[in-house]
């Protein structure tokens, strides 16, 4: 299954713990596809981990590469965030054009798929990793997604609120102003409702927190979705 068709993931934490009888629930949810990806404390020995348990399934994995010391061969995907709201060109592009002089020679390109984030809650990990300038005006954040699918031709636009709900309204702004590029949304679901009120707008919800704060009420995320339609 593309990616392009893909309407619910859960990103997993490599270095959070999930039991085997959990993952197994995850994998088998019906969710489209399943993102091993984190900011801090991401090892090779971690993503190696849960890479082998979740190939036990037929599940289409990526990994989201957050260092460059965590990669490894064997997922269906790769995805490679570029933060287009960061103060820093490190997180932007400095850090890619390192990994292609070192690896350049290596890499499979049409694994790769680039995700243009735009960061929006201030006080999550990622937003204080890569400097992201969160204050944007709604005006500044459609800039930000016509700038990734117009100007950078990027295939993903993710509106990143990591353990926060984000605004549905402006959320249904940017998606009025994509045509091309995919709309990943990701941040604060915890239930079925808000997964619902999300897919209703974004091409692709994404759960992360919830899997480990509230089993659940993630695991109901996919059937919302799936019943979801587009009422915006
Ligand atoms: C063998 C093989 C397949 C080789 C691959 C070839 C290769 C080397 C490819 C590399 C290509 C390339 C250009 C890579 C770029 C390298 C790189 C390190 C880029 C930087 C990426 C980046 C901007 C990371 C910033 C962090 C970020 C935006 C992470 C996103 C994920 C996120 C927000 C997770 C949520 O975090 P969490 O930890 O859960 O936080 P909470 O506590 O808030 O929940
Ligand atoms: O962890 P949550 O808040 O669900 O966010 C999901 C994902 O967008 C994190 O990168
Ligand atoms: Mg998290």
């Amino acid at each position: 299954m593309e990616i392009s068709s893909w309407r619910h993931a859960f990103k997993l934490d490599p270095a959070k713990t999930i039991s085997d009888e959990s993952l197994e629930r995850v994998c088998e949810s019906g969710t489209d596809g399943i993102i091993i990806g984190g900011t801090d404390d991401i090892t090779l020995e971690g993503v190696l981990d849960l890479l082998m348990r979740v190939r036990r399934f037929t599940v289409p994995v990526a990994l989201e590469i957050s260092s460059m010391d965590a990669i490894s061969p064997g997922f269906d995907y790769y995805f490679i965030p570029t933060v287009l709201n960061s103060s820093s060109t490190k997180w932007m592009k400095d850090l890619h054009v390192s990994a292609i002089k070192e690896f350049g020679h290596m890499i499979q390109w049409h694994e790769m798929i680039m995700e243009g984030y735009c960061i929006l809650n201030p006080s999550c990990k990622a937003a204080i990793a890569t400097e992201a300038d969160t204050s944007l005006t709604e005006e500044e954040v459609i800039a930000h997604a016509v700038l990734a699918e117009k100007v950078f031709r990027l295939p993903v636009f993710y509106m990143e609120y990591s353990g926060m709900y984000g605004d549905p309204v402006l959320v249904n702004k940017v998606k009025r102003n994509l045509d091309t590029t995919q709309l990943f949304y990701g941040g604060g679901i915890d239930g079925p409702d808000k997964a619902a009120e999300m897919a209703a707008i974004a091409d692709t919800i994404i759960v992360g927190n919830s899997i480990y704060d509230q089993f659940e009420e993630a695991l109901k995320t996919v059937a919302a979705v799936k019943n979801s339609h587009a009422t915006y």
